[in-house]
């Protein structure tokens, strides 16, 4: 075939810990990139509302722009990489940009999460094409390996720890003993929350990616909706010290199983035994386990972060000017052809932690157990630390194996007791 590309040029749209970090790794790689592909690559525009704000790297003032529609209109740039996060005005850029002919590059799993097929669809039919690996895992290349590697495999579940700055805040909270708060913003600090940090801290950054990633594991879209989703805000230090005593960590998971041709979908805190793979993974660390009828693997490395992130970007560019300089575009790599129901959370089995604050009086845990038994939640474990009559103190049950909707049912029942101030339920991951 014939080669005609001798250079492409990306415009950046969005230049705060991703974008600035993926034109670090850009200009740091250019010679080894270029010399590779055989293209001259050039970071020609880079747009951004904000230019007050101090950024790792200094940029010239001529490749500075405010609006988007410099690099919308300007058709000398193939590739966009959209770092701005949320879902507008990304939406309507990316998907002018694929509509233009360009090629998209983005971390926005938001974006893909909820708008992911509608622009593939656009690229399709413009013959443009749009990435996303930087969307789930950070400097993991997850997406890659389910587009093309995995493609083949039967894949039967997909989990793991796929948000970077609940994973720091657990690990510091669990190693260190620092506070929630603290953790919190030193993970702000060192650019791994969201813009908005709810995202990340009550689960719907996890709840996006695991979107994402049993979308392409079981070839069905997806719907972000049916995830079960919690995050880490409910938590407390007596619960990962609890934990700690009876030998497990607290981690946020997100998994994706296939059950008997029913989907489970769910992002929520699990109790993990200290031995099990997970467990060990801290700080800003993601791993992702894939199970297929043939192969186990795991994937493990950096879940955010700038130069991290830019990584997966600049990976994706490299395949982007590839397919450019081939004219071999619009191979999407995968299409959604299956559509498996969600198993609804209340069929879903687990073993569970449940704290619940109540008077230490007289018959309390009786009455407590006597709700558990009335549910057929059966219990393997209670400890009350030492505490002052009258007075509420946490006590800590673990279950056996029980469905969801019975625990929650005892739940119910238990909050309703007078001498019961609040119970609250972490899933017990027991796994391999
Ligand atoms: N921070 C991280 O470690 C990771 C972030 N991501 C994703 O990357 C995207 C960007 O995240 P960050 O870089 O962390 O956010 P950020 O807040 O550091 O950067 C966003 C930048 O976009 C600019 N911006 C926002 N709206 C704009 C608009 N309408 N026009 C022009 N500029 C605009 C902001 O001024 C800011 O400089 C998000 O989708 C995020 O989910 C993905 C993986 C890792
Ligand atoms: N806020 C996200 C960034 C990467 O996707 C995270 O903490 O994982």
């Amino acid at each position: 075939m014939e080669e005609k590309r001798t250079r492409v040029n990306i415009g950046i749209i969005g230049f705060g810990t991703v974008g600035s970090g993926t034109v670090k790794v850009l200009w740091e790689q250019k010679f080894e990139i270029e010399r590779a592909l055989g293209v001259t690559v050039e970071v020609v525009k880079i747009v951004d509302k904000d230019w007050i704000r101090s950024r790792s790297i200094v940029i010239p003032p001529s490749l500075r722009g405010e609006d988007p529609a410099e690099i919308l209109n300007d058709d000398s740039i193939d590739i966009v990489v959209e770092a701005i996060g949320g879902l507008e005005p990304a939406f309507s850029i990316v998907k002018e940009a694929l509509e233009r002919g360009k090629t998209v590059v983005t971390p926005n799993k938001e974006l893909i999460a909820k708008k992911g097929k509608e622009l593939l669809q656009v690229a399709l039919q413009s013959g443009s094409e749009l990435f996303f690996e930087g969307s789930v895992g950070g400097g993991i290349p997850i997406i890659h390996a389910l587009k093309e590697q995995l493609l083949g495999d039967d894949i039967e579940e997909i989990f793991g720890i796929v948000n970077g700055t609940t994973n720091f805040i657990l690990s510091e909270m669990s190693l260190k003993g620092v506070s929630y708060q603290e953790a919190l913003r030193e993970a702000q600090r060192l650019g791994y929350a969201e813009p908005v940090p709810t995202m990340d801290v009550e689960g719907f950054d996890a709840a996006y990616k695991i979107a994402i990633l049993a979308s392409l594991s079981f070839r069905t879209q997806v719907d972000v909706d049916q995830v079960y989703r919690e995050g880490i805000t409910a938590l407390l230090p007596q619960d990962i010290d609890f934990a700690r005593e009876l030998g497990y960590v607290i981690k946020l998971l997100a998994i994706a199983k296939k059950d008997k041709n029913q989907l489970e979908l769910r992002v929520h805190p699990v109790l993990l035994p200290s031995w099990h793979s997970l467990a060990s993974v801290n700080g800003v660390e993601n791993a992702i386990f894939v199970k297929s009828r043939t192969r186990n693997l795991t994937f493990i490395g950096p879940g955010a972060g700038g130069e991290a992130t830019g990584s997966a970007i600049v990976g994706d560019i490299i395949e982007a000017i590839r397919n450019l300089k081939y004219s071999c575009r619009g191979r999407a790599g995968y299409n959604f052809t299956a559509n498996f129901p969600v198993k609804p959370m209340k069929e879903v089995v687990n073993q569970y932690c449940v704290r619940i604050l109540a008077y230490d009086r007289p018959g309390v845990l009786g009455k407590i157990a006597a709700e558990f038994g009335a549910c057929g939640v059966s219990l393997s474990a209670v400890k009350q630390p030492v505490s002052v009559p009258d007075q509420l103190t946490h006590i800590y049950f673990l279950t056996h194996h029980t469905p969801e909707s019975q625990l929650q049912l005892a739940l119910e029942h238990i909050r309703k007791l007078s001498v019961v101030s609040d119970a609250f339920a972490i899933r017990v991951e027991s796994g391999s």
